[in-house]
């Protein structure tokens, strides 16, 4: 694996073949990214990183019985929003977004990035492959950020429990605004921002992203 504290950035043509993929990971501030980075590449987690600067990474990975040639830019992150540059968006072949379950906050963001790389693709590209990936999972007792099945449903019981008769007679779309704002602000506090990004269903099934918890 080769460490490059330079971001050394290619046109997008070079080395443009099958055998090799460029990545980039981005998310907000102190999410795990180098962490997750270094743990996919060498399987081994490491508690401190230089935290403050891009790093590029080489390697060369085993995937479905082939050798991938890797580069892989972790963008370092000194805001709580991430910020997509234009250069990175003709290097990068693929995105990866990484958010802490610890943090609800850092979802939003790892949403908003979504939405940031898919437009400063702009329209006349396909969209790259995006994985929108969970960090941070072993601090389940100060979870935030709760997407599962059981998690939604836990929530649906809370809100029969907490409606009168009258209100449980409200339309399955107002049921389902109620359980955006409950699952964005974790009960207490009311934000009636979009937690997806907007797109209709057309796009939606042209996009390849997927959510995974590592
Ligand atoms: N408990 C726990 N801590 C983690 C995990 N991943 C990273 N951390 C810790 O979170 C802190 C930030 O990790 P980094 O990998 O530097 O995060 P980053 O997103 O690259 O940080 P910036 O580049 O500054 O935005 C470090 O103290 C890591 O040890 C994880 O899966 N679990």
């Amino acid at each position: 694996m080769v460490l490059d504290t330079k971001f050394g950035m290619r046109s997008p043509d070079r080395d443009n073949q099958s055998g090799q993929a460029r990545l980039t990971v981005i998310g907000s501030k102190a999410v795990g990214k180098t962490a997750l980075t270094v743990r996919y590449l060498t399987k081994r987690f490491i508690g401190e990183y230089q935290s403050d600067t891009d790093m590029i990474y080489r390697a060369t990975m085993p995937v479905d019985g082939s050798k991938i040639a890797l580069e892989i830019l972790d963008l370092s992150s000194n805001l709580d929003e991430v910020v997509v540059p234009r250069e990175t968006v003709a290097w990068a072949e693929a995105w990866l977004v990484v958010y802490s379950i610890t943090s609800w906050e850092s979802f939003r963001v790892g949403v908003r990035a979504v939405e940031a790389v898919t437009a400063a693709c702009g329209a006349d590209q396909p969209n790259p492959p995006v994985l929108i990936m969970a960090n941070k999972k072993d601090l389940e007792h100060i979870r935030q950020v709760n997407e599962s099945i059981d998690g939604l449903l836990r929530q649906v019981s809370q809100l029969k429990g907490q409606t009168s008769p009258r209100l449980r007679k409200l339309s399955v779309s107002k049921m389902f605004n109620q359980l955006m704002n409950l699952s964005s602000g974790g009960g207490g506090h009311q934000d009636h921002r979009p937690v997806m990004p907007r797109v209709s269903l057309r796009d939606r099934t042209r996009k390849r992203g997927h959510i995974r918890q590592s």
